[in-house]
């Protein structure tokens, strides 16, 4: 099959960057892939690691020619890195990113491209609690959902072509609205890794202030929310603070509904709480037998 882009430009070579560089890879969908990352060490080791053709610490070199760039690092550094790509962006280029939230992602990147390059913005939900180019691996997006977030004025072709790309590393593309993008993330994805943040660090706090042994013993539970909470900190830190206000709403939600459980349980309201935990079992068995199917 021919490729779809001739040289792809993947800036930030991490978990979701050097999945897409191995995927685009195995399935033969780029001429050449190239690659730009601020951590030097990250550049050379995904050249290593051969999953790229050429690596650069300069997002420019990476970008210089390509009919598409992605944008794979925390969401703090898209303006920066797209003012540095700018003036080597050729007409009819497509810039698109993977970036957790999608109205701040958009406002970081339009002001700065040129004119007649197009912006495809873009989300995989799909990833892991590891960072870095050794974490990646092209099986992470097979049965998986992308979300495409195109704006109003995004051009067709260019938004097919992206759509394209992730239905051929085994993808379900989904078109969405950027700000409803940001409502539902803020429920699914971000107030839950909030909460594991929390949570491991109260226990912890716990331990040692009281000095029970909460994480030698911890439970499954704990262990559970203990995966979350070592996703990466830089790139979470840019997740809360650019979806602020859907963030904060569903935390206010969140709050209220776990002051009526608080209620529940300090008066022995057990109906209440088997009600809850009844529904929320049924929850769960939707959810697996939606990724089963
Ligand atoms: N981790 C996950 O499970 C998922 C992450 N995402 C999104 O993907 C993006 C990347 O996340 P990961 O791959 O997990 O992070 P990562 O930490 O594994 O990789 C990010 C890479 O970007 C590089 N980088 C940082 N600043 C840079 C700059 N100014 N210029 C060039 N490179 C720079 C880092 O050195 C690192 O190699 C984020 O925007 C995140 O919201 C999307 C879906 C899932
Ligand atoms: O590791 C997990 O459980 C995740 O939730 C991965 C993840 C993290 C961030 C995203 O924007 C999408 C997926």
């Amino acid at each position: 099959m021919t490729p779809l882009f001739a040289r792809v430009a993947i800036i930030g070579i991490g978990l979701i960057g050097s999945s897409l560089a191995r995927a685009i890879r195995t399935q033969g969908l780029a001429g050449t892939i190239a690659c730009a990352d601020a951590n030097p060490d990250h550049a050379a080791r995904a050249q290593a690691l051969g999953v790229v053709d050429e690596a650069h610490t300069d997002p420019a070199a990476a970008a210089r020619g390509a009919d598409l760039v992605v944008l794979c690092m925390p969401i703090g550094a898209y303006a920066e890195v797209t003012q540095a790509i700018a003036p080597v962006l050729a007409p009819g280029a497509i810039v698109s990113d993977v970036g957790s939230v999608k109205q701040a992602a958009i406002a970081a990147i339009r002001p700065h491209l040129p004119e007649g390059v197009h912006l495809v913005p873009g989300h995989p939900i799909a990833g892991t609690e590891k960072s870095g180019p050794d974490a990646g691996f092209a099986d992470l997006f097979p049965g998986r959902w992308f979300i495409l977030t195109p704006l109003e004025d995004s051009d067709d072709t260019a938004t097919r072509k992206v759509a394209d790309l992730w239905r051929r590393c085994g993808m379900t593309v989904e078109r969405m609205s950027p700000d409803h993008h940001d409502r539902v993330l803020a429920v699914t994805s971000h107030l839950p890794h909030l909460i594991a943040y929390t949570i491991v660090g109260t226990a912890t706090n716990l331990e040692e202030q009281m000095r029970q042994e909460v994480v030698k013993y911890s439970a499954s539970g704990f262990r559970d929310f203990t995966r979350i909470a070592a996703s990466d900190p830089t790139m979470w830190r840019d997740v809360f603070l650019n979806n602020r206000e859907a963030v904060l709403d569903s935390l206010q939600r969140f709050t209220e509904d776990l002051t009526a459980l608080q209620r529940a349980i300090r008066w022995g309201e057990g109906d209440y709480l088997y009600q809850l935990f009844e529904r929320t079992r049924d929850i769960r068995r939707g959810v697996v037998e939606a990724r089963q199917a």
